[in-house]
């Protein structure tokens, strides 16, 4: 299967599954040959939907992303580890320009969303992160009710729709429902520390977004709730595509695709099926990091 990107238009109301190549408004690019994509593996048979060529950022001098190449495939999920401070925030940021909202960041290169570059003028970073959601480390549901909690993305987009049966749908998918179907009215921040998280990825799912950002989404939960997520993440990538940092090894070896490795310097060392990365990985600074004898 080719590694073709269609170019869709942020500006637009454009829906999920509305990717007809046959469509007049679509562009279809070329391949970027020497991108760095995972080798030889199921995750080829996938299409990319996020192609990153030569990002480089800084915040004021510091550069903290070097040159980064890659190709994240679809309905899977992708995982960015590495030691702290290597960028792996920075890059989730850079793919639904939450960087943006940092004064000092400087984004460089091309940042490609199904072959449009997300930062081409005419994208409207809103519209954009209606097809990107983001999951943060800490859990943040609103002080609002359960059902409100889900239905913020879609009432600040003005998205209409039957608001039940999405709030019901979302708190499936997050594996929420049976929790919480019978106290809908009660407050958010009641839930324990998973149920909160798994009410974020709720939020982030209702209105519909083709790629999923989560940045540790289980580091601030305990054991119970984290396995929990990670069953969670498996079952999204079905329906989503799935990007994630994570600190835990164990956890990019059990639930992810593919991995990417950075590493101080703000560099890709190595991208490739996960199984690859964490069995036989090309390079040695990898293998170092992956064993633990640094970071
Ligand atoms: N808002 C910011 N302003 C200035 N510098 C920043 C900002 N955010 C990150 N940095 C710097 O950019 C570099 C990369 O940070 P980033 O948070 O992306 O790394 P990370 O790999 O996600 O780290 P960690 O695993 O600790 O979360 C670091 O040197 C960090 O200090």
């Amino acid at each position: 299967m080719s590694q073709e990107d269609t170019e869709t238009d942020f500006g637009s109301t454009r829906e999920r599954g509305d990717e007809d190549p046959t469509n007049d408004d679509m562009l279809v690019e070329t391949d970027i040959s020497e991108s760095v994509s995972p080798s030889e593996s199921q995750t080829h048979r996938r299409n990319t939907i996020v192609r990153a060529e030569n990002v480089n950022v800084w915040y004021g001098d510091d550069q903290a992303l070097n040159d980064i190449t890659m190709e994240i495939p679809e309905n899977s999920v992708t995982a960015m580890v590495g030691p702290s401070g290597c960028g792996k925030s920075t890059f989730l940021r850079c793919i639904n320009r939450m960087n943006d909202l940092i004064d000092s960041a400087r984004v460089e290169g091309k940042l490609t969303l199904r072959g449009k570059n997300v930062y081409d003028s005419d994208v409207d970073p809103v519209a954009l992160r209606r097809r990107v959601g983001m999951v943060f480390q800490e859990p943040n549901p609103f002080p609002k009710s359960i059902y409100d909690n889900v239905v913020y993305g879609l009432e600040i987009q003005g998205k209409g729709g039957d608001y039940d049966e999405i709030v019901e749908q979302s708190l499936k998918r997050a594996a929420l429902w049976d929790e919480v179907k019978d106290r809908l009215d009660e407050s958010g921040l009641e839930l324990s520390g998973g149920q909160q998280q798994r009410l974020c990825i709720a939020r982030a799912i209702a209105p519909d977004p083709e790629v999923l950002l989560m940045d540790e989404p289980a580091s601030a939960l305990d054991p119970v709730a984290t396995s929990q997520i990670e069953d969670l993440i498996e079952e999204l990538a079905e329906d989503y595509t799935v990007v994630i940092v994570t600190h835990n090894m164990q956890q990019a070896a059990r639930i992810s695709d593919q991995t990417a490795v950075f590493l101080t310097g703000g560099e890709l060392v190595e991208f490739d099926d996960t199984q690859k990365i964490f069995e036989n990985p090309d390079s040695q600074r990898v293998e170092d990091y992956i064993t633990g004898k640094f970071g």
